[in-house]
């Protein structure tokens, strides 16, 4: 029977957030199109997540393991995948909208013959055509666009922190498919030399509650740190416009925005960030956004619920002061 197929990816022994987000599309999905939820997760001993899948949602788990799947290699994933498509046979393969969804998207498509829908915010089912319509994000946010593939299979990446996580069920069970892989070294057309972690410390950023951002007008590295101390108290991560990242104040991993990550915090704070839409297309899933800015006219105001005209630092150190006074951190 055709579903929906959710990739699924976990990290220090769980699912990854963007897994929950994809299983929460892909339930909408199942009401919409009345097809089963089926999940893929590749690896080498990814058993102990089958379970975990199920209580998110998932009906079927595809359960593919091989020593060459011991961590994401794009050749083999799309290998893989594009087996357990043919087996599945879905109707929209859900990935997420990061540097893996982008690699595997368009290859699985290729493969499928299947429609592509980059980054999507938004679905519905059209009642009159009954087929799926895809919102995405266009000009950096300015506008949107619907997009309504016509092929009969799809493939889309979803943009991450624009869905909330799935909620778990205890003790709800599905079927387990043993996938047998077929794959092999020489098929690999690249081969994965050294994988580097970057070093971070603290809340990180795509699931911190609390962001405390800085832009071009916290004017140097030096004010980073007192943002990172207002995180640490706060528990929250640091981000950063695209303006403090190309000065290289901050590793390129904290831009946050159109070209860098989404985050969807309980409270995003932007200290010295003018508000660029390619800026704020990343933060539009927050749920409050406080901005500080010596610029009453600053485009950041138009999309924040508290704005303070004034100077981040005397904001920032002010905070910092009252809240570990509240706190005692
Ligand atoms: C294709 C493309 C993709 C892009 N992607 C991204 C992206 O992903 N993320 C991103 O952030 N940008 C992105 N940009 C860049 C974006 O257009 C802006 O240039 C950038 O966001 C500006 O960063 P900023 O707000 O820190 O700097 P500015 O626009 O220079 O703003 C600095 C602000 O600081 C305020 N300020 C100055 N001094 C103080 C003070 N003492 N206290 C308080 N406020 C003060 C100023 O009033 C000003 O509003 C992209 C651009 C392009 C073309």
């Amino acid at each position: 029977m055709p579903g929906i197929l959710v990739l699924a990816t976990t990290k220090d022994g769980r699912l990854t957030r963007d897994t929950l987000e994809l299983l929460t599309g892909a339930r909408r999905l199942k009401e919409k199109l009345a097809q089963p939820v089926a999940a893929a997760i590749l690896g080498t001993e990814v058993g102990p997540y089958v379970p975990l899948l199920f209580a998110h949602g998932a009906d079927q788990v595809y359960r593919a393991e091989h020593p060459l799947l011991k961590g994401y290699q794009g050749d083999a994933y799309a290998l893989v995948l594009h087996q357990i498509c043919e087996r599945a046979q879905p109707t929209v393969v859900l990935l997420p909208g990061d540097v893996m969804g982008r690699e595997l998207g368009p290859r699985l498509a290729y493969r499928l013959q299947a429609a592509f829908v980059g980054e999507f915010i938004d679905f519905d089912l059209d009642q009159a055509s009954r087929r799926l319509r895809f919102t995405r994000s266009a000009y950096g946010g300015k506008a949107v666009a619907v997009v309504e593939p016509r092929a009969n299979s799809i493939v889309a990446t979803a943009k991450l922190r624009t869905l909330e996580p799935a909620t778990q069920e205890e003790g709800r069970m599905g079927e387990e498919i043993r996938v047998d892989v077929a794959l092999e070294a020489p098929q690999l057309k690249t081969r994965l030399i050294e994988r580097v972690q970057e070093e971070t410390t603290g809340v990180n950023l795509g699931d911190a509650k609390i962001v405390v951002s800085g832009g071009r007008g916290v004017h140097g590295p030096e004010g980073f740190k007192v943002l990172e101390e207002l995180a640490q108290v706060l528990r929250g991560a640091v981000g950063a416009s695209r303006a403090a990242t190309d000065a290289g104040w901050v590793p390129p991993s904290w831009q946050v925005g159109q070209t860098g990550r989404n985050v969807s915090p309980d409270l995003y704070l932007a200290f010295g960030i003018s508000g660029a839409t390619q800026h704020v297309a990343g933060i539009s899933g927050s749920k409050h956004i406080v901005a500080v800015n010596t610029d009453p006219t600053a485009p950041i105001f138009k999309v924040a619920q508290l704005g303070i005209v004034e100077d981040w630092k005397a904001v920032a150190t002010s905070l910092i002061r009252h809240c570990k006074e509240l706190t005692g951190r």
